[in-house]
Protein backbone atom coordinates (compact mmCIF):
# COMPACT_ATOMS: atom_id res chain seq x y z
CA UNK A 1 0.00 0.00 0.00
CA UNK A 2 1.28 3.58 -1.06
CA UNK A 3 -0.11 6.74 0.05
CA UNK A 4 1.80 9.54 -1.92
CA UNK A 5 0.89 13.37 -0.24
CA UNK A 6 2.36 16.10 -2.46
CA UNK A 7 2.27 19.74 -2.26
CA UNK A 8 3.84 23.34 -1.72
CA UNK A 9 6.22 24.43 1.01
CA UNK A 10 4.82 24.60 4.47
CA UNK A 11 1.09 22.94 3.63
CA UNK A 12 2.00 20.55 6.03
CA UNK A 13 2.93 17.51 4.28
CA UNK A 14 5.70 15.80 6.76
CA UNK A 15 3.32 16.89 9.88
CA UNK A 16 0.63 15.18 8.34
CA UNK A 17 2.27 12.34 6.35
CA UNK A 18 4.08 11.29 9.88
CA UNK A 19 1.26 11.33 11.81
CA UNK A 20 -0.98 9.24 9.24
CA UNK A 21 2.28 6.54 8.74
CA UNK A 22 1.72 6.27 13.10
CA UNK A 23 -1.82 5.54 12.58
CA UNK A 24 -1.63 3.12 10.07
CA UNK A 25 1.43 1.21 11.17
CA UNK A 26 3.05 2.09 7.49
CA UNK A 27 7.20 3.78 7.37
CA UNK A 28 6.51 7.30 6.46
CA UNK A 29 9.27 8.59 3.94
CA UNK A 30 10.33 12.34 3.76
CA UNK A 31 12.02 12.49 0.38
CA UNK A 32 12.87 16.07 0.72
CA UNK A 33 15.12 15.01 2.93
CA UNK A 34 17.35 13.46 0.16
CA UNK A 35 17.26 16.81 -1.74
CA UNK A 36 18.15 18.20 1.13
CA UNK A 37 21.37 16.36 2.01
CA UNK A 38 22.68 16.88 -1.28
CA UNK A 39 22.27 20.47 -0.80
CA UNK A 40 23.87 20.10 2.73
CA UNK A 41 26.52 18.27 1.57
CA UNK A 42 27.51 20.67 -1.74
CA UNK A 43 27.37 23.65 0.30
CA UNK A 44 29.92 21.85 2.73
CA UNK A 45 31.96 21.13 0.09
CA UNK A 46 31.37 24.45 -1.85
CA UNK A 47 30.11 23.03 -5.02
CA UNK A 48 27.80 25.29 -7.28
CA UNK A 49 23.92 24.22 -6.93
CA UNK A 50 24.29 24.88 -10.64
CA UNK A 51 26.60 22.18 -11.57
CA UNK A 52 24.98 19.44 -12.28
CA UNK A 53 27.78 17.02 -13.49
CA UNK A 54 29.94 17.82 -9.67
CA UNK A 55 26.68 17.71 -7.84
CA UNK A 56 26.59 13.75 -9.45
CA UNK A 57 29.65 12.97 -8.49
CA UNK A 58 28.95 14.28 -5.13
CA UNK A 59 25.64 12.03 -5.13
CA UNK A 60 28.04 9.02 -6.17
CA UNK A 61 30.24 9.30 -3.94
CA UNK A 62 28.37 9.81 -0.51
CA UNK A 63 26.07 7.31 0.24
CA UNK A 64 22.68 9.46 1.02
CA UNK A 65 19.99 7.17 3.40
CA UNK A 66 17.42 7.29 5.68
CA UNK A 67 16.86 5.11 8.34
CA UNK A 68 13.54 4.53 10.34
CA UNK A 69 13.58 4.78 14.07
CA UNK A 70 10.69 4.53 16.31
CA UNK A 71 11.15 8.21 16.77
CA UNK A 72 11.33 9.20 12.93
CA UNK A 73 13.40 9.19 10.04
CA UNK A 74 16.78 9.81 10.49
CA UNK A 75 19.30 11.40 7.78
CA UNK A 76 22.26 9.50 7.13
CA UNK A 77 25.28 10.81 4.40
CA UNK A 78 27.61 7.41 5.19
CA UNK A 79 27.72 7.30 8.70
CA UNK A 80 26.98 11.01 9.53
CA UNK A 81 23.96 11.75 11.00
CA UNK A 82 22.33 14.96 9.06
CA UNK A 83 18.53 14.83 10.06
CA UNK A 84 18.55 18.22 11.60
CA UNK A 85 21.07 20.36 10.01
CA UNK A 86 19.94 19.67 7.09
CA UNK A 87 16.86 21.82 8.11
CA UNK A 88 19.37 25.18 8.23
CA UNK A 89 17.78 28.07 6.82
CA UNK A 90 21.02 28.44 4.30
CA UNK A 91 19.97 24.59 2.94
CA UNK A 92 16.28 25.25 2.11
CA UNK A 93 17.45 28.46 0.49
CA UNK A 94 19.59 26.15 -2.27
CA UNK A 95 17.83 22.99 -2.35
CA UNK A 96 15.20 23.83 -4.98
CA UNK A 97 18.11 24.76 -7.23
CA UNK A 98 19.91 21.49 -6.49
CA UNK A 99 16.39 19.43 -6.64
CA UNK A 100 15.92 20.80 -10.83
CA UNK A 101 18.54 18.70 -12.34
CA UNK A 102 16.98 15.99 -14.39
CA UNK A 103 20.00 13.34 -13.72
CA UNK A 104 19.92 14.34 -10.09
CA UNK A 105 16.61 13.46 -9.46
CA UNK A 106 16.28 10.37 -11.74
CA UNK A 107 19.16 8.80 -8.73
CA UNK A 108 16.59 10.02 -5.93
CA UNK A 109 13.56 8.46 -7.61
CA UNK A 110 15.30 4.91 -7.94
CA UNK A 111 16.33 5.13 -4.29
CA UNK A 112 12.62 5.99 -3.17
CA UNK A 113 10.74 3.83 -5.72
CA UNK A 114 13.15 0.85 -3.82
CA UNK A 115 12.04 2.11 -0.52
CA UNK A 116 8.32 1.90 -1.27
CA UNK A 117 8.98 -1.82 -2.72
CA UNK A 118 9.84 -2.64 0.85
CA UNK A 119 7.06 -1.81 2.91
CA UNK A 120 3.84 0.17 3.35
CA UNK A 121 4.78 3.59 2.80
CA UNK A 122 3.52 6.98 3.26
CA UNK A 123 5.54 9.57 1.60
CA UNK A 124 5.85 13.00 0.99
CA UNK A 125 7.21 15.21 -1.67
CA UNK A 126 6.89 17.13 -4.59
CA UNK A 127 6.21 14.67 -7.63
CA UNK A 128 5.68 11.38 -5.71
CA UNK A 129 2.11 11.04 -7.17
CA UNK A 130 3.30 12.48 -10.45
CA UNK A 131 6.62 10.43 -10.65
CA UNK A 132 8.04 8.32 -8.32
CA UNK A 133 4.71 6.58 -7.27
CA UNK A 134 2.10 6.93 -10.09
CA UNK A 135 0.68 3.92 -8.55
CA UNK A 136 -0.18 4.75 -5.86
CA UNK A 137 -3.56 3.71 -3.86
CA UNK A 138 -3.53 7.18 -2.56
CA UNK A 139 -2.83 10.43 -3.37
CA UNK A 140 -3.50 13.54 -1.88
CA UNK A 141 -2.51 17.22 -2.90
CA UNK A 142 -2.06 19.03 0.65
CA UNK A 143 -1.96 22.72 0.22
CA UNK A 144 -2.82 25.86 1.64
CA UNK A 145 -2.85 29.44 1.12
CA UNK A 146 0.74 31.34 0.93
CA UNK A 147 -0.03 33.66 4.16
CA UNK A 148 -1.69 30.21 6.05
CA UNK A 149 1.81 28.32 5.39
CA UNK A 150 4.21 31.42 5.99
CA UNK A 151 3.00 31.92 9.29
CA UNK A 152 3.40 28.20 10.32
CA UNK A 153 6.89 28.91 8.52
CA UNK A 154 7.36 31.87 11.35
CA UNK A 155 5.96 30.03 14.37
CA UNK A 156 7.86 27.19 13.94
CA UNK A 157 11.33 28.81 13.21
CA UNK A 158 10.56 31.49 15.83
CA UNK A 159 10.29 27.84 18.45
CA UNK A 160 13.65 26.64 17.04
CA UNK A 161 14.83 29.94 18.63
CA UNK A 162 15.13 32.04 15.10
CA UNK A 163 14.37 35.42 14.57
CA UNK A 164 12.46 35.67 11.49
CA UNK A 165 10.86 37.77 9.19
CA UNK A 166 7.27 36.97 7.99
CA UNK A 167 7.51 39.02 4.85
CA UNK A 168 10.44 37.40 3.94
CA UNK A 169 9.47 34.25 4.78
CA UNK A 170 6.62 34.10 2.59
CA UNK A 171 8.77 35.92 -0.22
CA UNK A 172 11.34 32.60 0.19
CA UNK A 173 8.63 30.28 0.13
CA UNK A 174 7.14 31.48 -2.92
CA UNK A 175 10.26 31.68 -4.94
CA UNK A 176 10.55 27.70 -4.09
CA UNK A 177 7.77 26.97 -5.18
CA UNK A 178 7.87 28.96 -8.30
CA UNK A 179 11.51 27.42 -8.65
CA UNK A 180 9.64 24.20 -7.79
CA UNK A 181 6.70 24.27 -10.38
CA UNK A 182 8.75 25.67 -13.37
CA UNK A 183 11.65 23.02 -13.46
CA UNK A 184 11.02 20.82 -16.33
CA UNK A 185 12.31 17.50 -14.66
CA UNK A 186 9.04 16.58 -12.83
CA UNK A 187 7.94 19.60 -11.39
CA UNK A 188 5.17 20.40 -8.32
CA UNK A 189 1.72 19.81 -10.10
CA UNK A 190 -1.05 18.15 -8.67
CA UNK A 191 -1.47 14.77 -9.89
CA UNK A 192 -4.26 13.84 -12.32
CA UNK A 193 -6.00 11.47 -9.84
CA UNK A 194 -5.27 13.27 -6.32
CA UNK A 195 -7.19 14.22 -4.21
CA UNK A 196 -6.54 17.72 -3.33
CA UNK A 197 -6.78 18.69 0.59
CA UNK A 198 -6.88 22.30 1.71
CA UNK A 199 -5.40 22.36 5.20
CA UNK A 200 -5.74 26.73 5.48
CA UNK A 201 -9.10 26.09 7.80
CA UNK A 202 -7.72 22.99 9.28
CA UNK A 203 -6.08 21.53 12.51
CA UNK A 204 -3.25 18.89 11.86
CA UNK A 205 -6.00 16.30 13.84
CA UNK A 206 -8.45 17.30 11.26
CA UNK A 207 -5.86 16.95 7.73
CA UNK A 208 -4.98 13.67 9.60
CA UNK A 209 -8.24 12.23 10.05
CA UNK A 210 -9.55 13.36 6.25
CA UNK A 211 -6.19 11.37 5.01
CA UNK A 212 -7.29 7.99 7.10
CA UNK A 213 -10.76 8.22 5.91
CA UNK A 214 -9.83 7.95 2.69
CA UNK A 215 -7.55 5.40 3.15
CA UNK A 216 -10.70 3.62 4.99
CA UNK A 217 -13.16 4.07 2.21
CA UNK A 218 -10.11 2.34 0.01
CA UNK A 219 -9.70 -0.38 1.87
CA UNK A 220 -12.81 -0.54 3.46
CA UNK A 221 -11.18 -1.51 6.85
CA UNK A 222 -12.24 0.25 9.97
CA UNK A 223 -9.40 -1.18 12.26
CA UNK A 224 -6.06 -1.09 10.04
N1 LIG B 1 -3.24 21.93 9.53
C1 LIG B 1 -2.29 22.62 10.17
N2 LIG B 1 -2.64 23.63 10.97
C2 LIG B 1 -1.69 24.33 11.61
N3 LIG B 1 -0.36 24.14 11.51
C3 LIG B 1 0.04 23.15 10.74
C4 LIG B 1 -0.89 22.35 10.03
N4 LIG B 1 -0.19 21.44 9.33
C5 LIG B 1 1.12 21.69 9.60
N5 LIG B 1 1.25 22.71 10.45
C6 LIG B 1 2.50 23.29 10.95
O1 LIG B 1 3.07 23.95 9.85
C7 LIG B 1 4.49 23.82 9.86
C8 LIG B 1 4.96 23.32 8.50
O2 LIG B 1 4.53 21.98 8.33
P1 LIG B 1 5.42 20.91 7.57
O3 LIG B 1 4.82 19.60 7.89
O4 LIG B 1 6.87 21.11 7.85
O5 LIG B 1 5.12 21.30 6.04
P2 LIG B 1 5.75 20.76 4.72
O6 LIG B 1 6.35 19.42 4.99
O7 LIG B 1 4.59 20.70 3.75
O8 LIG B 1 6.76 21.79 4.30
C9 LIG B 1 4.81 22.89 11.02
O9 LIG B 1 5.27 23.69 12.08
C10 LIG B 1 3.50 22.23 11.37
O10 LIG B 1 3.37 21.93 12.73
N1 LIG C 1 10.03 14.73 -4.05
C1 LIG C 1 10.65 15.90 -3.85
C2 LIG C 1 10.87 16.38 -2.54
C3 LIG C 1 11.52 17.58 -2.39
N2 LIG C 1 11.98 18.25 -3.48
C4 LIG C 1 12.79 19.46 -3.36
O1 LIG C 1 13.32 19.56 -2.06
C5 LIG C 1 12.92 20.78 -1.44
C6 LIG C 1 12.77 20.57 0.05
O2 LIG C 1 11.70 19.67 0.26
P1 LIG C 1 11.02 19.55 1.69
O3 LIG C 1 9.90 18.59 1.56
O4 LIG C 1 12.05 19.29 2.72
O5 LIG C 1 10.51 21.01 1.88
P2 LIG C 1 9.60 21.66 2.99
O6 LIG C 1 8.33 21.95 2.26
O7 LIG C 1 9.40 20.65 4.08
O8 LIG C 1 10.34 22.86 3.38
C7 LIG C 1 11.69 21.24 -2.22
O9 LIG C 1 11.49 22.64 -2.18
C8 LIG C 1 12.01 20.74 -3.62
O10 LIG C 1 12.86 21.63 -4.29
C9 LIG C 1 11.72 17.77 -4.74
O11 LIG C 1 12.10 18.40 -5.72
N3 LIG C 1 11.07 16.59 -4.91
Amino acid sequence: MKIAIDGPAGAGKSTVAQLVAKQLGFTYIDTGAMYRALTWLAIEQQVSPEDEQALLKLLDASAISLEQQSHGQLVLIGNREVTNEIRRPEVTRHVSAVAKHAKIREQMVQQQRQLAEQQHVVMDGRDIGTRVLPDAEIKVFLTASIEERAKRRFKEWVEKGYQPDLEQLKLEIAQRDKMDSERKASPLKCADDAVVLDTSGLSIEQAVEKIVDLYRKQTDSPHP
